[in-house]
């Protein structure tokens, strides 16, 4: 069930850098990181045939046997069997790594571990797409432009003419954004500590910004002041506790919806008082935007294909992948949105 690929083009995600530092998250070295890519099929092992060597395809960190009670129910894409496993460095089938120096394994991650010009996956991690759509550019559907844009469509489904708030303004918040502006919401808001990324964001539909260091009381009541009570609707693209509160705290009571994104630290608690959800307020999160990798990412793909969805917005950077730590030093000192890495250089 697993096959080989040649990766083309990947691209960083937050996620990648946050299991780099392992600061918040369980350490598991050496590994090879990177999960948001486009390849091609190398070749397949025994019991593969959804696809087959020559294949365009997107690896996902969060799979879909197509058996399991969430494959089979319209409203999850937690599969029982391949959803997303931070901790596991190893395949499924018999719990050993595919990648070695001298003997020694090197762990997986996500189950793709696409810093790598080839890699393997179970083909459940593995969508086929249409083999005409630009894999440098597509690859960033396999990760973050999804999640942000299916956090919205499919988890917060902002009403037209609703308020919407995004906390965190990179690709990943922006992709949120952009799902709240094809929605067809009144206004969005943009939270993000970094200034810097306001001008960027107003290409995707945010018009108003709150920068949360500029105000003297919780952000949420900063909201709640320019909203007459609080957004219908904000999702939480940051990863930091606090700003997932704020975007709890920020909806407005009766009605509203807060959607979590961000990857929190391992020892991270969400304090809330309860009162707040007596007043009908909704807290959920995904992972993905709750789209089923294989079933859903073709289409969205096609989506692209037919000029209904713009992805070249979110790339700003790219690089060779033997300059891949210039795709960190971007991140991490917050330039940018997404930086592909070509795997031919
Ligand atoms: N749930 C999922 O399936 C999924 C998928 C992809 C990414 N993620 C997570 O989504 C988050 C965003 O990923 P990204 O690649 O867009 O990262 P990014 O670094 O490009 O963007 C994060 C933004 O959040 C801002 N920020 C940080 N702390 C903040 C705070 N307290 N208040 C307001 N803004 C704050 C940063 O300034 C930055 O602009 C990360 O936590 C990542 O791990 C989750
Ligand atoms: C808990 C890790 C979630 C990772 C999502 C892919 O960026
Ligand atoms: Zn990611
Ligand atoms: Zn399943």
């Amino acid at each position: 069930m697993e096959v080989r690929l040649k990766i083309l083009y990947t691209s960083l995600c937050h996620t990648d850098v946050f299991f780099w530092e392992a600061k918040g998250q369980n350490p598991l070295f050496p590994r090879i990181l990177g999960h948001e890519a486009g390849g091609i099929v190398e070749s397949i092992g025994e019991g593969v045939t959804d696809v087959e060597p020559g294949d365009h395809v997107l690896p996902v960190f969060t799979g879909e046997c197509k058996e399991c009670v969430h494959c089979k129910s319209e409203e999850s894409n937690m599969c029982n069997l391949l959803r997303i496993n931070t901790d596991r460095g190893v395949m499924i089938h018999d719990e050993k790594s595919r990648f070695s120096i001298n003997g020694k394994p090197i762990f997986h991650f996500v189950g793709t571990s696409t810093f790598s010009e080839y890699t393997v996956v179970h083909v459940g991690c593995v969508a086929k797409i249409n083999p005409l759509a630009p894999l440098d550019k597509v690859c960033v559907l396999s990760c973050g432009i999804s999640t942000g844009l299916g956090a919205t469509l499919n988890v917060a489904k902002p009403p037209k003419g609703s308020t919407v708030a995004v906390f965190g303004l990179g690709a990943v918040g922006l992709a949120a954004a952009e799902g709240a502006r094809i929605a067809g919401a009144s206004r969005i808001i943009g939270v993000d500590l970094n200034s810097n990324r306001f001008e960027l964001a107003k290409k995707f539909g945010v018009t108003e910004f709150v920068n949360p260091k500029e105000h003297n009381k919780p952000v949420q009541e900063v909201i709640a002041e320019m909203t007459d009570g609080g957004v219908d609707r904000s999702i939480e693209c940051t990863g930091h506790i606090d700003a997932m509160i704020s975007a709890f705290e920020s909806v407005h009571d009766g009605w509203g919806v807060a959607v979590l994104v961000g990857v929190p630290t391992k020892d991270a608690v969400f304090k809330t008082h309860p009162i707040n959800l007596l007043n009908e307020r909704t807290l959920k999160g995904t992972f993905f935007g709750n789209y089923k990798p294989r079933s859903d990412l073709p289409s969205i793909v096609e989506k692209y294909m037919n000029k209904e969805l713009e992805l070249e917005k979110f790339i700003t950077h790219e690089v060779p992948f033997t300059e891949i730590n210039k795709a960190f030093d971007y991140m991490l000192k917050g330039d940018g949105l997404r930086c592909i890495i070509r795997m031919d250089g």
